[in-house]
């Protein structure tokens, strides 16, 4: 199950079979390793997995009886399944299971229901697996590509995890059906170097070509990057010495850097995402505080926050601002109410530009009792921005309601802090803003 972890840290391809094993391999640590019992295990909640704590060599994780301490190892491959498997499993899950906060679950994205079957059904595999056996395959030898075509890898993962199966003697590869296998070998990354020449011959890739192909893909990776890095709040068009000072602190890129020129060509306008206010899943994450993905985590310095966990495509609603709905008046009123607590005041103009305001103060919320309702923790930045408030109108069954959705700005990853820009400044409120120690502008 070594390969199985390395091959999903590396996001590389593992099949679905593959990772339901490797789930099951994790439960088996969780039950024979350390005696967990299976209520145990299907009660842990992603917000222990969080809130895990460093101790020696391992790590400590409360559980509803107590606390598990797990090796670094161990550690790894429970991570694996939580960032790598995970939040596969929450894409498939309807918006009214309460998924949220449970650590383990089945491939529908419903909690798991029966840890010890799953288990068995790893260890029955296994068994009959070593006991079919017939002898060793032989080890790929060097100057051979160990890449089988994807259908193998579908029907023997564990071949192609572990790297046995017979190598395919090498040929004169077309650049397009070989370069997946190409990528596994050397990943294209923003910082890294492509492989030398030496290294991409020793693989078993004659053709010069995917060197080339390499580079093409990190320049463009490059270009993106910096088109990123140089758009500011506003999203017009930066102008070519920004773009310039963007390139400029890239000091490790040495070669293959990017030409302000191709940056700004590369470079269009923020689309504003169409929204489609009937959408009956929006509709019903809204009305039932039902948001796939997030979890509140406790920040030194900050309190409560959230983050992902699963990964947000760009213009991808996260979740909303929920709360009353009063008119801005109300709103300041209420706010005049607050003796140095934390404010969860979200001013904002409606639809026609209504001046109004969602307070969220009260915790947890009348109508949810139960739930946290994740909008109202998340934390600010203005540097570090990943999301933004967008209001709209949602026709829900009992009528027009207004909303204040947030929307990633870009690719969000798993575990990453969910973050907005409250549009504070250190000189608002006539310089009072100075005295917020967490502004960071
Ligand atoms: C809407 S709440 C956000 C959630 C809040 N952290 C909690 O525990 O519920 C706003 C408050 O969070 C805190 N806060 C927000 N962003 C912060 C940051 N970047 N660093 C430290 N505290 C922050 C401030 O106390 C602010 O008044």
């Amino acid at each position: 199950m070594g390969g199985v972890s390395d091959r999903l840290s590396q996001n590389k391809e593992v099949p679905p079979k593959t990772k339901t094993d490797f789930r099951s391999f994790c439960l088996a640590t969780l039950m024979w390793v350390h005696r967990l019992g299976p209520a145990i295990i299907k009660e842990l909640k992603v917000q222990e997995w969080n809130d895990r704590v460093t101790e020696g060599e391992g790590v400590i994780v409360k559980v509803s009886k107590g606390s598990v301490k797990l090796s670094q190892k161990e550690e790894h491959w429970l991570d694996c399944y939580f960032k790598h498997i995970r939040p596969e499993y929450l894409k498939a899950q309807a918006p009214e299971g309460d998924d949220r906060d449970r650590f383990f679950l089945g491939a529908s994205g419903l909690p798991l229901r029966n840890p010890t079957a799953d288990v068995q059904r790893l260890r029955e595999k296994y068994v009959k697996r070593l006991q079919e056996r017939p002898t060793p395959p032989p080890k790929p030898q060097t100057g051979m590509v160990v890449s089988p075509p994807s259908s193998a890898v579908e029907e023997e993962p564990t071949q192609m995890l572990e790297r046995t199966s017979p190598p395919t003697p090498v040929v004169q590869l077309p650049t397009p059906r070989f370069w997946g296998a190409f990528e596994d070998l050397f990943p294209v990354t923003l910082d890294g170097n492509p492989p030398t020449k030496a290294q991409v011959t020793e693989a078993g890739f004659e053709d010069r070509s995917y060197y080339y192909y390499w580079r093409r893909l990190q320049y463009k990776l490059r270009v993106q990057y910096i088109v990123e890095q140089s758009t500011d709040r506003t999203g017009r068009k930066p102008p070519a010495a920004r773009v310039q000072r963007a390139i400029a602190k890239e000091t490790a890129w040495t070669t293959n850097v990017p030409t302000v020129d191709s940056v700004l060509l590369a470079w269009v306008p923020c689309q504003e995402p169409s929204l489609d206010t009937n959408d009956p899943l929006l509709i019903a994450s809204v009305i039932h505080q039902k948001w796939k993905g997030l979890a509140v985590k406790h920040f030194e310095g900050k309190g409560k926050g959230v983050i992902a966990t699963m990964i947000f495509k760009k213009n991808q609603v996260v979740c909303d601002y929920h709360g009353e709905v009063v008119s801005k008046q109300e709103g300041e009123q209420r706010l005049e109410t607050l003796t140095g607590e934390p404010s969860y005041l979200f001013f904002f103009k409606g639809k026609g530009g209504e001046p109004l305001c969602i307070d969220a103060q009260k915790f947890p919320c009348e109508c949810h009792p139960d739930k946290e309702t994740f909008g109202r923790r998340l934390n600010h930045s203005r540097r570090k921005n990943n999301v933004r408030p967008q209001r709209v109108s949602l026709n829900c069954p009992d009528g027009p309601r207004e909303c204040v959705l947030f929307i990633a700005l870009r690719h969000i990853a798993i575990n990453e802090e969910l973050l907005w820009d409250y549009g504070i400044r250190r000189a608002s409120f006539g310089g009072e803003g100075r005295d917020l120690t967490w502004l960071d502008d």
